[in-house]
């Protein structure tokens, strides 16, 4: 599926590795620096949400990731011109994340989610992560 229409698509990759998930604080803008969200950023045009997802996590952790089912909903983002889409993803290798772009990277147990700041948009969808990361680690 490509990206049409005029709202803009954000994608963010739930990381999860030995029942955790990888949660990134950003480094910028200064409004958004010390919040945290999941890897990932702005759809290209033409572009499918899984492959953003693969050239992201490239880019801003230097690791190569398989995206798996979807966590939750589309969150509207700003003003309403664009939308979060959230995927499960993993690690397709040994190469451990690096915070290239990042402030920090925090591996969090499902009982830690809350013990960091997210960006707005990303509260309802750690909500919907919740259960699924308990599951796994039961
Ligand atoms: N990557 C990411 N962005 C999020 C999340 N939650 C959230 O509100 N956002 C917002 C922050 C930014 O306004 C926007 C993503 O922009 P970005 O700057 O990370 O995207 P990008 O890497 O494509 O950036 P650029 O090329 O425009 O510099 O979405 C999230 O969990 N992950």
């Amino acid at each position: 599926m490509g990206n049409q229409g005029s709202t803009r698509r954000v994608v963010g990759a739930a990381i999860v590795e030995a029942g955790r998930v990888l949660a990134c604080a950003r480094s910028s803008p200064p409004e958004a620096a010390g919040k945290w969200e999941f890897p990932g950023g702005k759809v290209e045009t033409g572009e499918s949400d899984v492959a953003a997802l693969i050239r992201e996590c490239e880019e801003e952790l230097g690791v190569r990731i398989e995206v798996g089912d979807r966590v939750g909903h589309d969150v509207p983002l700003g003003r309403g011109d664009a939308v979060l889409g959230v995927y499960l993803a993993r690690l397709r290798d040994e190469v451990r994340p690096r915070p290239l772009e990042h402030a920090e990277l925090r591996w969090l147990a499902p009982d830690e989610l809350d013990t960091v700041t997210w960006l707005p948009a990303d509260v309802p969808i750690v909500a919907a992560l919740r259960p699924i990361l308990a599951s796994y680690s039961r």
